[in-house]
């Protein structure tokens, strides 16, 4: 069911469908002055607030609008101390990031445009002085709300705290702001993964945020955790249940703000920009790639025919950029959803997935390598249960009985325990299949003009999935581990020293185990002599026969 969308009949480039969805059309008559300019000239002297710019997707969108969008005004970037780390400190460090390099060539001073706004989500008010606060509310145009925890194991409180109540804050100081044209939030596809069928509206919220947030207020932690489960139901984890949340939060401002939600699926390295294959963290499938090229990773739960509904970053940084263009210039009187998905389009199955990791890692092995790179992934729970004994305990229990031999500290079965763990999490996504319908990201492409189609790619037809996950394999070893890609030749010799360790170590197993057997049993004994003579007797066929022939 999705939530009443009462204006339908005056709708500014909108049609409403009769499921309530909202979808747009190349009506204009809703438009704002410059409805012909394209996104590049649209972003020309406009300010844009961005948060979570230090993370993944952040630094994405600001890479892209200053390079595509160069005569963009200033880029106003939500930024907290970290890890020892002002501010500033954390700024400069990810504007020398290689991310950047295409745009410090084209302008080596465009971190002046960058204006870090020290705040801290979590806090009354984001923590923003009362002097940024009028600074925002004077000169903003574009909000583009990319923060959020995204780990799957969030404790609920958090979740909610940065997830949805940092997400009404930011919209209470997007009420401030007096020039603001458009409000960007991002979601993510899997908001609503209790459903099989996805579709671009907002579904009614599992609990009413508001109800919600007052519980949590006074509930200690443990009670909390104790009925968490409960209250996130069908969804896997507090992460999607809170994002759920946050998009209704963020549609309860449809009329006072122009809203645009775009959900992206699994988001993995970029395609094309700013270059082939660039990532920078372990989370989603990132992790498991790396894990499974190193050897480490062999068996997983996921169904072979799956879609495996993966999005490149620059394709979703690009459609963001577009929907902020398109919900500024058209102002739709209700918030548009788009669902940042391949799988309707370009599907692509996990079954495929894993065949071209393995064989890429295969081609561009990464350095020291546990085992060489082999999987086997396996919908069927105790095949897996299974290999995970055969393929990841045995080999973890050698190698740690390995390391105390020699005198060292045994450490692989600590790192397989932390996989597992990311797994267990993990697999719930890779096991079952969801059908979104992507039709606004589709439509948004046709509002488009062809320069624009180019420059804010994200035709997802276009993408050849064998050659993108080459290129993401390459970029979590370049970019993610720092490996040199001179150090291949190195890589692919000590696979093949592991092989051929592979190989001794199973006819030594082969011979033990044999040898054991024929001792103890007369039957075993009995083949054995069998084989063996009847080995005999070949050789001496083919050698009478090759003696008779010459
Ligand atoms: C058989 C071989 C087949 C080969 C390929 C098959 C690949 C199948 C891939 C299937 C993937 C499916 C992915 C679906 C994702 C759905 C996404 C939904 C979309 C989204 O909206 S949101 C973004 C997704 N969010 C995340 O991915 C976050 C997930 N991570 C977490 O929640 C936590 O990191 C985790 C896993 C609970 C671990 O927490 P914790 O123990 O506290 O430790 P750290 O976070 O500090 O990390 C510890 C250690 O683990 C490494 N790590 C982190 N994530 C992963 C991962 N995904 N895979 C492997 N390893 C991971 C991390 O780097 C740390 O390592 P260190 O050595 O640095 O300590
Ligand atoms: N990655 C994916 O696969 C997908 C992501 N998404 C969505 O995209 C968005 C971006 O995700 P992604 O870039 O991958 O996430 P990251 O974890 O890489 O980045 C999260 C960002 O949020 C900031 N942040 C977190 N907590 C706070 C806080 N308390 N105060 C201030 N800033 C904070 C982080 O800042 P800091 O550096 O200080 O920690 C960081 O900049 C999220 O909304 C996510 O839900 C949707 C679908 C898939």
């Amino acid at each position: 069911m999705s939530t009443e969308l009462s204006e339908s009949q005056d709708l500014n480039g909108l049609e409403q469908e009769e499921n309530g969805t909202t979808r747009l059309t190349d009506i204009c008559s809703g438009t704002v002055g410059s409805s012909m300019a394209s996104i590049a000239e649209y972003y020309a002297g406009k300010s844009v607030l961005i948060t979570g710019a230090t993370g993944f997707m952040g630094k994405v969108l600001v890479e892209k609008l200053l390079r595509s969008c160069p005569e963009v005004k200033a880029l106003y970037i939500l930024v907290r101390p970290k890890a020892g780390q002002s501010m500033q400190q954390r700024v400069s460090d990810m504007m020398k990031c290689k991310l950047f390099d295409r745009v410090r060539e084209d302008d080596p001073e465009f971190y002046q445009k960058i204006i870090p706004i020290s705040s801290e989500l979590t806090q009354p008010g984001l923590a923003i002085s009362p002097e940024d606060v009028e600074k925002l509310g004077a000169c903003i145009n574009i909000v583009f709300h990319c923060a959020a925890t995204i780990r799957f194991d969030e404790p609920l409180k958090h979740a909610v705290q940065l997830n949805v109540l940092a997400t009404q804050q930011l919209l209470s100081l997007a009420h401030q702001m007096h020039h603001l044209e458009a409000f960007i939030h991002i979601s993510t596809a899997y908001a609503n993964c209790d459903r099989k069928y996805i579709d671009e509206v907002i579904y009614p919220p599992p609990v009413e945020p508001k109800k919600l947030i007052e519980s949590l207020e006074w509930m200690d932690d443990g009670i909390v955790r104790d009925i968490t489960p409960r209250l996130i139901g069908g969804r896997p984890n507090t992460y999607t249940y809170t994002k759920a949340l946050a998009e209704y939060v963020v549609q309860q401002e449809q009329h006072r703000l122009n809203i645009g939600i775009i959900r992206p699926s699994i988001v993995g390295a970029s395609w094309q920009e700013p270059f082939p294959g660039w990532i920078d963290n372990f989370n989603g499938p990132s992790g498991l790639f790396i894990a499974a090229g190193k050897g480490i990773l062999r068996t997983m739960r996921a169904s072979n025919d799956a879609v495996a509904d993966f999005i490149p970053v620059d394709v979703v940084i690009n459609l963001t950029l577009a929907a902020g263009w398109y919900t500024a210039v058209h102002r739709p009187k209700t918030a548009l959803v788009y669902n940042c998905t391949t799988g309707g389009i370009n599907p692509f199955h996990w079954g495929e997935v894993e065949h071209h990791v393995i064989s890429s890692f295969k081609r561009n092995p990464l350095e020291q390598a546990f085992r060489r790179p082999n999987a086997n992934i396996t919908s069927n729970y105790l095949i897996n249960q299974y290999w995970i004994l055969v393929s990841h305990k045995f080999p973890a229990l050698i190698y740690d009985l390995f390391l105390r031999l020699s005198g060292q500290k045994p450490q692989m079965m600590r790192i397989f325990n932390r996989l597992h763990k990311a797994i267990s999490l993990l697999e719930y996504f890779s096991s079952q299949d969801w059908e979104w319908n992507s039709e606004n990201m589709s439509m948004l492409m046709s509002q488009l003009t062809p320069e624009d189609r180019k420059t804010f790619n994200f035709d997802v037809r276009q993408l050849n999935w064998p050659e993108y996950i080459e290129n993401y394999c390459i970029g979590t070893k370049k970019y993610v581990l720092n490996e040199d890609m001179s150090d291949i030749p190195a890589a692919r010799q000590h696979l093949r020293k592991l092989r051929n360790i592979r190989y001794t170590f199973n006819t030594v197993l082969v011979v033990f185990i044999w040898r054991v057997f024929i001792a103890r049993s007369q039957m075993a004994r009995n083949i054995w002599y069998f084989v063996v003579s009847l080995c005999f007797k070949f050789l001496s066929y083919f050698r009478a026969s090759s003696t008779l022939t010459n």
